[in-house]
């Protein structure tokens, strides 16, 4: 199965580097990327081949007239990249099996784009992924094959968990939670770390403190039965310092607006979703 990626930016070269980690073979990775010094960096990085445009990056699938997965073409150009790139790509598609990573597009308008070739799976990966630690939605229509499901699911699992969502609407909540969650978190980590700095900590001393932190935590959450909730508690001696820091949080409702915050990540996935199915 050979994987071409249209589009070889930060997601691309995520999942193409926890491919790669995986064992996948480079040779059997293809990137078409417009940008002459992206396209030259993958190259060197990865040892991938690479292409500028569609016509000479597609390989065609003969081999798979049996029905196999075949070849796969992941589309990884940002969401307002992506009609055009339907355009060029719908005379080129014979017997490929169609993955989407962008936010927002929905495949009946991926299809529709593609003057209705319908095999197109969505997914929502993140960078995690850079490092096989990434978490990725899918979505299929009841037009993808079990064998297309599975391509699919092989890719991503290569490169971190994946969850199938029945719905396409869930894909919005798994955009705002786990798409854009690693920026939530970068965001926490850089408050800590600022945080230690201005009590006097060195960079380097905020940045290990605040990173063994969040692994422990993270690593004492998966191994534990418990909710976060009671973890926390354990953590906040009755007049003690954590309870001052969580008063604090609690009377600036820090809590109550990260959840608005990830709800205007789930409008704006909706809001994008509706823009696009009028191109
Ligand atoms: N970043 C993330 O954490 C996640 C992103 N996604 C989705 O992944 C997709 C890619 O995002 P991201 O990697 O961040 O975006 P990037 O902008 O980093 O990558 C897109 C790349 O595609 C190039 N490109 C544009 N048009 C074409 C074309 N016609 N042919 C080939 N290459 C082209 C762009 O070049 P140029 O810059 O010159 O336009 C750019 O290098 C998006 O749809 C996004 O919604 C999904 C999950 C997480
Ligand atoms: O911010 C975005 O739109 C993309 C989708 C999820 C993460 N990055």
């Amino acid at each position: 199965m050979k994987i071409t990626f249209i589009g070889g930016g930060n997601m691309a070269c995520a999942l193409i580097s926890g491919l790669l980690k995986q064992g996948y073979a480079a040779d059997q990775i293809c990137v078409i990327e417009i940008n002459d010094e992206s396209r030259i960096r993958i190259s060197e990085r990865f040892g991938v081949l690479t292409a500028a445009d569609l016509a000479n990056g597609i390989t065609p699938c003969p081999s798979d007239k049996a029905g196999g997965a075949g070849n796969v073409i992941v589309l990884s150009v940002k969401p307002q990249q992506l009609h055009a790139v339907a355009q060029q790509l719908k005379g080129i598609l014979d017997q490929h099996l169609v993955i989407s990573i962008a936010a927002g597009i929905r495949t009946t308008d991926i299809m529709r784009w593609l003057d209705g070739y319908r095999r197109v799976i969505r997914t929502m990966p993140n960078t995690p992924s850079l490092v096989g630690a990434g978490v990725t939605g899918l979505y299929a229509s009841s037009n993808a094959s079990a064998q297309d499901r599975q391509a699919a699911e092989l890719i991503m699992q290569a490169v971190g968990a994946v969850l199938w969502v029945e719905d396409e609407e869930m894909l919005h909540a798994v955009t705002a939670i786990s798409g854009s969650g690693p920026a939530y978190v970068f965001y926490f980590i850089e408050s800590l770390q600022q945080a230690g700095m201005e009590l006097g900590l060195t960079a380097n001393e905020a940045r290990q403190l605040t990173l063994q932190t969040f692994c422990g935590a993270v690593k004492l959450a998966n191994e534990s039965s418990e909710d976060a909730a009671v973890l926390r508690a354990r953590v906040t001696s009755a007049g003690g310092t954590t309870q001052q820091a969580i008063q604090s949080m609690d009377m600036n409702e820090v809590k109550s607006k990260i959840i608005a915050a990830i709800n205007a990540a789930n409008v704006r996935s909706r809001e994008m979703s509706d823009e696009f199915s009028k191109l």
